[in-house]
């Protein structure tokens, strides 16, 4: 069960210390952006249809802009889960990429972003296609994490999406942990893999 209370309010970073200067946090619209892309032909499977690799691409180039927009400088691409293919996407397709900060922690960020396409041949709605979360982790100039600023929810949605955030996160360490004790175990043990 998440504290719904735990969601940033817009108060100051909460864990200052006199070596470690106060971050002003910044509000989700801030670094929220759409990246807009036309399919080619170029972009094809053996299907004829776009290939996932291409919508990846064009995932993480725009959380990578969200996550240098937010935090201020260069930032890397930590992980990459959770990334659904809803619906083929087409040659001529007007592809929207759209991305904001879900979640920060001390020096990583989650990254939402929902892909929505705009049919070449129809003048109906945009359709959802494509989904995906990211951790990005800002790096300084030797390519060590530095400290982000806490990201500000502002809207109910924004909440939302900070509370499931925060879930993901725990379940990514628990996994990650849980992997690396089992190795240990393992390895302990003398098994070889
Ligand atoms: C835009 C691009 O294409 S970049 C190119 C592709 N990406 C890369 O080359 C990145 C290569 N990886 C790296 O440089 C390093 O592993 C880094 C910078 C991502 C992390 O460095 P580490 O020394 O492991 O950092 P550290 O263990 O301190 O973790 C830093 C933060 O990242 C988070 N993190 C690190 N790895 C993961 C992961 N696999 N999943 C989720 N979170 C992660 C940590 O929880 C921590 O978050 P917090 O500070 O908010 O609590």
């Amino acid at each position: 069960m998440i504290d719904s209370s735990a969601v940033p309010q817009g108060r100051p970073d909460p864990l200052p210390t006199p070596a470690v200067p106060v971050i002003p946090g910044k509000p989700t619209s801030a670094s929220r952006i759409t990246l807009s892309h036309i399919m080619s032909a170029h972009d094809t499977n053996l299907l004829g249809t776009v290939h996932g690799g291409v919508v990846m691409k064009l995932v993480d180039d725009a959380a990578g802009a969200v996550a240098g927009r937010h935090s201020g400088g260069p930032a890397v691409t930590g992980a990459m889960d959770e990334m659904a293919f809803l619906e083929p996407v087409r040659v001529g397709d007007l592809l929207h990429v759209k991305a904001q900060v879900n979640w920060t922690g001390k020096t990583s960020m989650e990254i939402g972003v929902r892909v929505v396409a705009e049919r070449w041949n129809e003048s109906g709605p945009a359709k959802q296609v494509a989904s995906a979360y990211l951790v990005f982790v800002a790096v300084d100039a030797d390519g060590q994490p530095r400290r982000v600023p806490q990201v500000l929810p502002e809207t109910d949605r924004d909440r939302r999406r900070w509370q499931e955030a925060q879930i993901r996160r725990t379940h990514r360490l628990a996994r990650r942990r849980a992997i690396v004790e089992l190795r240990r175990e393992r390895a302990a043990e003398g098994l070889e893999d």
